[in-house]
């Protein structure tokens, strides 16, 4: 499996949870949460709603998860912004700032030191996060747990709590790793703004990045207000989003926003590009101007990439709002998951070509091409999906090679670690 720095991993690819889960399921029936009642004989669930980061998310599995780090001293933390080996987290303290580093996932016992999992396994291929894997990264989104009194009284990101999802796009240093740009998301609402020209290709591409994190994704068309009808893209939109959830909605009248508010749950990530109003939907849905909008170019409606930083809300109604700085280009990573779904029609049609093998090229019997031919699949759709296909096949490629790369290292090490013991040993004779 291939694992980038940052935890790349999909619900499905998670490297928790720990090595022995009864270890921590085992327990929770009989040892308390953190905000458990004290005295308190039932299940720890039942005051996960009473603590005070039930507004960022925190729920029963996490309480349960969380029990051995706090029997070990460790306060739970979710992860707002991430800088320079700092992050913003909140506690049921208050917001605090907190020392970070590379960090085990979900080790079975809570490591006395951060830097006491990242050892290598020399011939298994852990995945990150994993005891022997390379370590995680903390990011927005994040449940870590604290351990105070680190170097000037911050406390110390001391481990993270399992991914539940994970959105990752491949870095923007186009390396063969993938950048991790938040976790824990339930829903991704992708931005499209209705004064800009429509780039359903854009779409496609942040749902197949949505759909490859588990998070459920939805298409929010923005600035209603600005065009004479919406019904018109709302359908072009749908067509390149099958199955997804396609709502218009006003930031600036308010008209929609209701409805916007109904398609999502849970802890919702804004990702569009820069100027399609990710910032203005944000204020209104938490209902006030918390976060910073910006002005859009008068010539081609693109922003200026007002949001610098990521920020982690809780939403009136519940959920939890996490705004994302602009993302111009965003470049899959291994999302051929992610890709199936998002071209969920393709996919399907598929499933009647005559070859299994079949590359809607020139096949005869290819189901794909004769839809296209008789006009019930755009060929702009399918253009599309080959077109992200091949993008996400090439960073494959890509990583494939720079685990390669890691591996002939690693037992090159091995070998010359062997020949030394061999000398040493036959001088011991
Ligand atoms: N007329 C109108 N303008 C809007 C609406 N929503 C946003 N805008 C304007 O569009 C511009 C960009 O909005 P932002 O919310 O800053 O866009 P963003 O996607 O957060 O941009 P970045 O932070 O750069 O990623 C601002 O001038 C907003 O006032 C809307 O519903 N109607
Ligand atoms: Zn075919």
């Amino acid at each position: 499996m291939r694992s980038p720095p940052c935890a790349a991993l999909g619900p499905s690819s998670f490297p928790g949870p720990p090595a022995d889960p009864s270890r921590l399921t085992g327990r929770t029936r009989t040892r308390r949460g953190p905000f458990s009642r004290k005295g308190s004989k039932t299940l720890p669930s039942a005051s996960a709603g009473s603590s005070p980061l039930a507004a960022y998310g925190w729920d029963d599995a996490l309480d349960n998860a969380f029990i051995s780090y706090g029997a070990a001293g460790l306060i739970p933390a979710r992860v707002a912004a991430v800088d320079r080996g700092l992050c913003d987290v909140v506690t049921g303290q208050g917001p605090m700032r907190a020392v970070t580093g590379p960090v085990p996932a979900s080790p079975a016992d809570p490591p006395a030191d951060p830097s006491a999992h990242s050892s290598a396994g020399l011939f298994s291929d852990p995945p990150a996060g994993a005891p022997g894997g390379p370590p995680l990264v903390p990011c927005t989104g994040d449940w870590a747990a604290l351990r105070p009194g680190g170097p000037g009284g911050r406390p110390v990101v001391a481990a993270l709590l399992p991914r539940r999802t994970a959105i990752v796009r491949s870095s923007a240093s186009r390396d063969s790793r993938g950048q991790v740009l938040a976790a824990n998301v339930d829903t991704v609402a992708i931005t499209v703004s209705l004064d800009a020209r429509l780039d359903l290709g854009r779409v496609e591409r942040l749902l197949a990045l949505a759909f490859e994190s588990g998070a459920r994704p939805v298409v929010v068309l923005t600035k209603a207000d600005r065009v004479p009808g919406t019904a018109g893209a709302e359908a072009r939109v749908a067509e390149a989003a099958p199955g997804v959830d396609v709502v218009a909605c006003s930031a600036a009248s308010g008209g929609g926003v209701g409805a916007v508010r109904a398609a999502l749950h849970g802890t919702v990530v804004l990702v569009g590009p820069s100027g399609s109003g990710k910032s203005t939907l944000g204020n209104a849905l938490l209902g006030r101007d918390a976060l910073a909008t910006g002005a859009v170019r008068a010539g081609d409606g693109k922003g200026r990439h007002t949001t610098v930083r990521r920020e982690l809300l809780p939403l009136p109604g519940g959920g939890v709002l996490i705004d994302t700085p602009g993302l111009r280009g965003v470049g899959l990573f291994e999302a051929a998951d992610g890709l199936e779904r998002a071209f969920a029609d393709i996919t399907e049609l598929a499933a009647d070509c005559r070859f299994g093998d079949c590359a809607h090229r020139t096949e005869p019997g290819c189901a794909v091409l004769a839809a296209v031919e008789d006009g019930t699949l755009p060929r702009r759709r399918l253009d599309s999906h080959r077109k992200l296909q091949r993008e996400n096949d090439w960073i494959a490629s890509r990583a494939d090679a720079r685990l390669d790369a890691e591996r002939r290292a690693r037992s090159k090490e091995i070998s010359r670690w062997q020949r030394r013991m061999y000398r040493e040993r036959g001088r011991g004779r």
